[in-house]
């Protein structure tokens, strides 16, 4: 069966990447790709903003118009045009991905409520390396969570709008989930001025935004005598559109419920935790 897929901020960073990727991915194909009302590229073919060619898809707004054009929407665009987007799923009874960054924790929990009823995939970082990451990072705050200082560094591009990344607080969350601290307790958002020694205790996030950084993430063990440098560089954004075709391929065989990158890939419930 062929899965219809649309494609919000088609003409965005992640959506011109989209586009391609999912044009070429088996049993999926693009029939929706949006953009803002009042973009000056709506008509244009997505296939030619992505430089493929024309593949008979025109950028259009209103989505609330195209609900019965396709089965899974993928969003990489704001968290406000995705709380739309959610709104108009959730009424018409259509399947998510969602990638955008920057969610509110109400946002979050509208999420939670419409996955009562739709399928939703929603995860910060759709990349395999990082999802991956996320399962090393686990074992090693049990390992050595307790005794090392640990600091999360995350550089992006200068277009970024959010800081820090989406995967950087992932990344913050699970650890402080593996130590049983509160991220929102432990976080520390950069530094300046006399700040007192280093509490154990906290986890420091440090944010670089310069030039076209696609996305790199990099968390420090640190004790004394040495120290573990856990890292991911992501080159392309065609490692995230790739995870995103993949999630839209696992979310249309589900009914409902709220998932994330771990499900599609297999990994939540790998024996990967140490100590189990
Ligand atoms: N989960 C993951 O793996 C990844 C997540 N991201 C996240 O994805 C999001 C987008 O990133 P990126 O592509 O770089 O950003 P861009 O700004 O390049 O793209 C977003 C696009 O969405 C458009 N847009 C905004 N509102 C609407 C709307 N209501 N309907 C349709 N289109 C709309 C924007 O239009 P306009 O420019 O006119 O405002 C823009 O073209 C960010 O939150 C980022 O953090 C990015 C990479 C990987
Ligand atoms: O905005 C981006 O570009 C990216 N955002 C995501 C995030 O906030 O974690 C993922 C990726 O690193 C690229």
């Amino acid at each position: 069966m062929t899965v219809r897929v649309a494609i919000a901020g088609a003409a965005g960073r992640m959506g011109r990447v989209l586009i391609k990727t999912l044009h070429e991915t088996p049993g999926l194909m693009v029939t929706v790709a949006t953009e803002m009302a009042g973009s000056n590229l709506l008509g244009c073919d997505a296939g030619e903003l992505a430089g493929i060619g024309a593949i008979g898809t025109p950028l259009r707004a209103n989505l609330h118009d195209l609900v019965a054009e396709f089965d899974v929407l993928i969003d990489f665009t704001t968290p406000a045009a995705t709380q739309h987007h959610l709104a108009l799923c959730h009424n018409a009874a259509r399947r998510m991905v969602i990638g955008t960054t920057g969610l509110s924790p109400d946002l979050h929990q509208q999420l939670a409520r419409a996955a009562q009823d739709i399928a939703i995939v929603a995860a910060p970082n759709m990349s395999i390396g990082v999802n991956l990451c996320f399962k090393l990072l686990d074992i090693a705050a049990r390992v050595m969570g307790q005794e090392s200082d640990i600091e999360i560094i995350e550089a992006h591009h200068r277009h970024k709008i959010d800081a820090p990344s989406g995967t950087a607080l992932k990344m913050g969350d699970i650890i402080a989930t593996a130590l049983g601290r509160d991220l929102a307790e432990v976080a520390v958002y950069g530094r300046h001025g006399h700040t007192g020694v280093r509490d154990r205790h906290t986890i420091g996030f440090e944010t670089i935004r310069a030039g076209d950084v696609v996305g790199e993430h990099s968390v420090w063990f640190v004790v004394d005598g040495e120290r573990i440098e856990i890292t991911h560089k992501a080159s392309h954004r065609i490692n995230f559109a790739n995870g995103a075709a993949r999630a839209a391929n696992w979310i249309a065989q589900q009914k409902c419920g709220l998932f994330d990158m771990q499900d599609v890939l297999g990994l939540r419930d790998t024996s990967l935790r140490f100590g189990e």
